[in-house]
């Protein structure tokens, strides 16, 4: 699975936010988007997503395995989305959350399927907890989880890191960039910290 963004145009008011991107990532690779505020990374990640606003004028195309998603609404595309605040409905408790992002299963799946990843990030003290009760390192990997529990094809990381503290946020992009290459899918991370990008992985840079 490989994600190719192929001569992508974002036009607001008139003016082009960047100049046109051209990007291939590979299954399991975290590629970098970097740029001064302002320039589209967020808008170019919605515009991968599906749900790029009205107000914007976009060419340009978006594969998923040498596949069009140009026509696909955003319900089809499976590519799930990670924020800087995690998204947790907050009147339900963690494997709540977690069963209903649950892509497919009986209910007794999902909430083995559920028990099972909580484990994975040892988080299962937290299954009954509801998001309130959780550090925000504790509630961005339950988030992980939730957009992971959808089964997505590729993942995008729109400064996921940013509010978390310096420890909190080694151990959280470590274990984002593992279960990306253990997931095998391509992610595309918008950052804004050097640190993030280190050697390890590309980056493209816009400029506005
Ligand atoms: N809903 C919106 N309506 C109108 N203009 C918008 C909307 N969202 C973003 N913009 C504009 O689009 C441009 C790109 O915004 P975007 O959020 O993609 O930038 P960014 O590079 O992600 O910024 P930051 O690093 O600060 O998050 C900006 O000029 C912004 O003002």
């Amino acid at each position: 699975m490989n994600l190719e963004l192929k001569q992508v145009v974002i036009g607001l008011d008139n003016r082009k936010l960047f100049e046109p991107v051209c990007l291939t990532v590979s299954a399991g690779e975290v590629f970098s988007l970097m740029g001064p505020s302002g320039c589209g990374k967020s808008t170019l990640l919605s515009f991968v997503a599906g749900t790029l606003g009205e107000q914007f004028d976009a060419s340009g195309d978006v594969l998923l395995n040498n596949q069009s998603l140009r026509a696909e609404p955003v319900e089809n595309r499976r590519v799930g989305i990670l924020f800087q605040d995690p998204l947790l409905f907050p009147h339900m408790t963690v494997v709540e959350n977690l069963m209903f992002a649950a892509s497919a299963g009986s209910l007794a799946e999902k909430r083995q399927q559920t028990l099972t990843s909580l484990a994975d990030i040892g988080l299962e003290h937290c299954a009954d907890f509801y998001p309130r009760q959780l550090s925000g390192g504790q509630a961005a990997r339950v988030s992980l989880m939730r957009t992971l529990a959808a089964k997505p094809r590729a993942l995008l990381l729109d400064e996921p890191f940013s509010k978390l503290d310096r420890e909190t946020r080694e151990h959280f992009r470590t274990l984002v960039f593992t279960t990306v290459a253990r997931r095998n899918i391509p992610a595309i991370l918008v950052t804004h910290d050097e640190d993030d990008v280190a050697d390890r992985n590309r980056v493209l840079r816009l400029n506005n």
